[in-house]
């Protein structure tokens, strides 16, 4: 599902932030990716979604190589591809409701829809009752959710996060991360980039650690 084989990410500045990385994460794994700050997490993570390209090696996603990948399918792997941010980005001017309807009312989805689409999205993580709500009302963890909610809604098989758990005290943290297993749970594929090697290791999932650009762990902590 996401394959990396012997990639390398040097920005224009020079600087090379991924080096050699290979890993294979199959259709329905779960894996969480580490590494201390600069390590090579968000690139990893944005040449997934090709915001970025590889300058050397090839990335792979759901058998499509993203290195030859012509600019017009860009749109059609970004749907393939739900993307959970720490700061979640929601927009504070609308609801909840319209905040996660947003992806679907970009593909064109006719509203009745969108709404069985965004009502489904909200009940899987326990938002259903505050649809109506401007998110800027809601708790830390709640807007998380509604930002998994929209990472979700358009039901993408693989499920992205960047330090989703960045802003959360350790209770919301583990409830947060119990629902990206809910998702992996039902076939998602699911990677997660964290810091937080406590609530990691508790997990017992496979982990990807990155030093300095380069691949230093794959496996299950012990
Ligand atoms: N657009 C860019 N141009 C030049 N260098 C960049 C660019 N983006 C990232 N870098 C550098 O590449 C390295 C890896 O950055 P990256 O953001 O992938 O690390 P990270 O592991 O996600 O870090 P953090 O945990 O702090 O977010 C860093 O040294 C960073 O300064």
């Amino acid at each position: 599902m996401i394959h990396f084989s012997n990639v390398f990410k040097r920005y224009e500045s020079g600087h090379e932030a991924l080096q050699n990385v290979n890993f294979l994460l199959n259709e329905g794994e779960m894996a969480f990716l580490t590494g201390h700050s600069g390590a090579g997490k968000s690139t990893l993570l944005k040449l997934i979604m090709r915001m970025e390209v590889a300058t050397r090696g090839q990335v792979v996603i759901d058998g499509i190589p993203l290195n030859t990948m012509k600019k017009r399918y860009v749109p059609y792997l970004r749907r393939k591809v739900g993307v959970v941010f720490q700061d979640h980005q929601l927009l504070f001017d609308r609801s909840v409701y319209d905040n996660v309807a947003l992806p679907l009312i970009i593909e064109g989805m006719r509203p009745q829809d969108i709404a069985k689409r965004v009502r489904a999205a909200l009940d899987k993580v326990g938002l259903l009752s505050k649809e109506k709500m401007n998110p800027i009302l809601l708790s830390g963890g709640e807007q998380q959710r509604v930002g998994i909610a929209r990472a979700v809604v358009n039901k993408p098989p693989i499920l992205l996060a960047d330090e989703p758990t960045g802003n959360l005290d350790p209770q919301l943290s583990a409830e947060i991360m119990q629902l990206f297993r809910q998702f992996n749970a039902v076939g998602v594929t699911v990677l997660i980039a964290s810091h937080d090697i406590d609530l990691i290791s508790r997990m017992r999932m496979r982990m990807l650690a990155l030093r300095q650009g380069s691949l230093a762990h794959d496996g299950v902590m012990a």
